[in-house]
């Protein structure tokens, strides 16, 4: 991993740093378009026609019934079950809390507002597996749309090389109360979701990780169609920030927990003590060569850094240009510097504290912002899967109340109908 000293980065130095995915040759861009065209134009045979192309799979048919699914589901054993179940037990706990009702405010007497939750009602959920299955993902999406009581929850994923999906996905779809999974992934799949095809329901939005076909394509149908998207959720990242109460062979662990993703994912160490980077980068070393993922994490390290700053302080600036999906927190100092996180995904606080857990148990969501997107995005929760509708009541001494201001607003914009809205009521 290459090391940087943050005291002789200049700023385009940093800037060139914390920037990643762009797809500067619009090479993606052109690929996914022509594949959206594609099942825009043929529909299903469209995805049948990219699952031997991509997946390198001939389908007799898109989807798997419940039936398929039970019998599918039955490959799995007893610890596993019981691992997905206490997944899931979790992140339903963690989620719950997220649908609140919000009290009504009096903004003047007899002016009443509020707000209401109503689930969308047509959600997509893409579950990965191209280089990795992730019924972890399954779990993270599904569970936020069942509280929040979508009415039609569409799961695409793409086919395992024998047609099917694996026993993960297909015990989550049956623990989520989901009867069809249809066996469509990448950039198809989004393309589906959002135009409809014969098989495949246009949904309101859609939701779920991926490479950066799926990612690309996520952002391109959001403003070619009705159809919204939860965030840009790419590539996989982690930055670690550490000092010298910091364990190297943890920082190690979570950093090749993020890089053996993908060769795309990125995995950075910022770290106020030399000498900790230094033992962090040799564990890496000896860590990395016998994970059964060692050539992806490796192209991923590869592509990952460290930067050393003189405070920690220092390194959380550098961190919140960065704006990482995870950042962890190797430091017993924690919680001195928790309040000048300005902008990451998910935080991991302390040595104790590993970035897998929130992968798959601890209950917060592991769908979040990559690529700098968590400056201005939030990860996926119940919230993600309701719109929040406003609600006003006037009363005879709210209209009296609020009259005037109204209509002098209406008189200064030009717009006399709306001031007349006002004036009929106060006048009869
Ligand atoms: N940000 C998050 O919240 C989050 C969560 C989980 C996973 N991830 C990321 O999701 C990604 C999953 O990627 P994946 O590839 O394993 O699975 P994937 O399901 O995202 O993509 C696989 C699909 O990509 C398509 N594809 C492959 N090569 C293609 C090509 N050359 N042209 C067009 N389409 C092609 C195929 O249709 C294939 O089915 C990883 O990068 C991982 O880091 C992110
Ligand atoms: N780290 C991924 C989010 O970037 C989520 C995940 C799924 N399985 C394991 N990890
Ligand atoms: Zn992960």
């Amino acid at each position: 991993m290459k090391t940087y000293n943050y005291s002789e980065l200049t700023t385009s130095d940093i800037q060139k740093l914390v920037q990643r995915n762009v797809d500067p040759a619009n090479e993606i861009r052109t690929i996914v378009e022509e594949v959206i065209a594609n099942v825009q134009l043929h529909g299903d045979s469209a995805l049948l026609d990219y699952a031997l192309k991509f997946d390198k799979v001939e389908l007799n048919k898109l989807y798997l019934d419940r039936a398929e699914l039970e019998e599918i589901a039955k490959a799995i054993s007893a610890d596993q079950k019981t691992a997905l179940e206490t997944a899931y037990s979790n992140i339903y706990k963690f989620h719950q809390t997220q649908l609140k009702t919000e009290d009504k405010v009096e903004t003047m007497p007899g002016v009443t507002c509020w707000r209401e939750l109503r689930p969308i009602e047509k959600v997509g959920l893409y579950i990965p597996g191209g280089s990795a299955v992730l019924p972890s993902t399954f779990l993270m999406l599904g569970i936020p749309a069942r509280i929040a009581g979508c009415h039609e929850i569409v799961v695409c994923s793409p086919p395992q090389k024998n047609g099917k999906v694996n026993a993960f996905i297909a015990y989550v779809a049956l623990m989520l109360g989901i009867d069809k999974i249809y066996l469509v992934g990448g950039s198809q799949a989004i393309a589906a979701m959002a135009y409809g095809t014969a098989s495949i329901p246009k949904v309101d939005k859609i939701f779920g990780p991926g490479n950066q076909f799926v990612t690309k394509a996520k952002t391109i149908i959001q403003s070619t169609t009705t159809t919204a998207i939860d965030m840009p959720a790419g590539p996989s990242e982690v930055l670690v920030i550490a000092d010298e109460s910091a364990i190297p062979a943890y920082i190690a662990a979570d950093l090749l927990a993020q890089a053996e993703h993908g060769i795309d994912s990125q995995a950075v160490l910022v770290c106020t003590s030399a000498d900790v980077a230094q033992k962090a980068i040799a564990e890496v070393e000896k860590q990395l060569p016998v994970l059964p993922r060692a050539e992806i994490a490796k192209m991923a390290i590869d592509n990952s850094y460290v930067v050393i700053t003189s405070s920690l302080s220092e390194a959380m600036g550098f961190s919140n240009q960065y704006a990482p999906e995870h950042l962890i927190l190797a430091t017993q100092s924690w919680e001195q510097i928790t309040g000048s996180i300005i902008n990451a995904g998910s935080v991991f606080l302390g040595n104790l504290t590993p970035e897998s857990a929130g992968d798959y148990a601890s209950g917060t969501n592991h769908t979040l912002p990559t690529s700098s997107y968590a400056r201005a995005y939030s990860g996926v929760s119940v919230d993600s899967f309701v719109k929040k509708i406003t609600f006003q009541h006037i009363t005879r001494e709210g209209i009296q109340n609020i009259g005037p201001t109204v209509e002098i607003l209406a008189e200064l914009e030009g717009l006399h109908a709306h001031r007349n809205a006002v004036s009929i009521r106060n006048n009869s």
